[in-house]
């Protein structure tokens, strides 16, 4: 098996390896809530004008995301863990739009490969799902202005365990809570998402993007 780490922000030309979107600081740990919490699926959408234009056509469509962390006007929801946990989306499509996660997805969306979204909400699901692939890319969201340390964390974890190492999830728990993205949340009155980021297992399947959906995997 052959696992690497790979920034996102780079467009690196991804061979038809098996991709792990991670974007911890939150929007895979967001859109995996969202399926938990009864979403059929989310479409992800690249800017916020065509996510309202999709909404526009029909009202039924939820609305997600944010832009450099903040509410987007209009939007039923934030790209937070926290406000999501505390929604029913029994049976609706979620429209989904982010500054990092989703910008990095539709990169990863022109090459072959099946492409996980993933967080510590779905690690095992995920860990199991890809563990006998050969040639695994875990690609780390970041920012478009430096690392996202909370995206490291999380892909040194998984890459470890990935490679038959035993890992002490706790640990690297507590590198999540004192970490740089953490700290910024915070600073952003964001704090009450953290919490929710480190639920881990919260949702028992793997989260794949499909067709221009991210559905679960069942
Ligand atoms: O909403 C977030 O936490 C981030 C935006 S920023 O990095 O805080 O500006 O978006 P994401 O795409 O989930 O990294
Ligand atoms: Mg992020």
């Amino acid at each position: 098996m052959n696992v690497n780490i790979v920034d996102g922000r780079k467009e690196k030309i991804f061979d038809g390896s098996t991709k792990v979107l991670i974007d911890i600081f939150r929007s895979t740990t967001t859109i995996p809530l969202i399926l938990y919490r009864g979403a059929k699926y989310v479409i992800p959408v690249r800017t916020i004008t065509e996510t309202r234009k999709l909404k526009n056509k029909n009202q039924d469509y939820i609305t997600s995301g944010e832009r450099f962390g903040l509410k987007i006007p209009g939007f039923n929801f934030e790209n937070s863990p926290y406000s999501i946990m505390n929604a029913d989306l029994s049976g609706k499509i979620v429209l989904f739009t982010s500054t990092n996660g989703i910008k990095v997805l539709f990169k990863l969306i022109k090459y072959p490969g099946d492409i996980y979204i993933s967080s510590f909400i779905n690690l095992t699901a995920t860990y199991n799902a890809i563990k006998d692939n050969e040639n695994i890319s875990l690609v780390v969201s970041n920012r478009p202005d430096g690392k996202s340390d909370e995206d490291y964390i999380y892909a040194e974890m998984l890459k470890s365990r990935l490679e038959g190492n035993e890992v002490n999830i706790d640990d690297y728990i507590n590198k999540i809570i004192n970490s740089h993205g953490a700290k910024r949340l915070k600073i952003m009155g964001a704090g009450h998402d953290i919490d929710y980021s480190i639920k881990v297992d919260m949702y028992n399947y793997p989260v794949i993007y499909r067709d221009g959906k991210i559905i679960t995997k069942n």
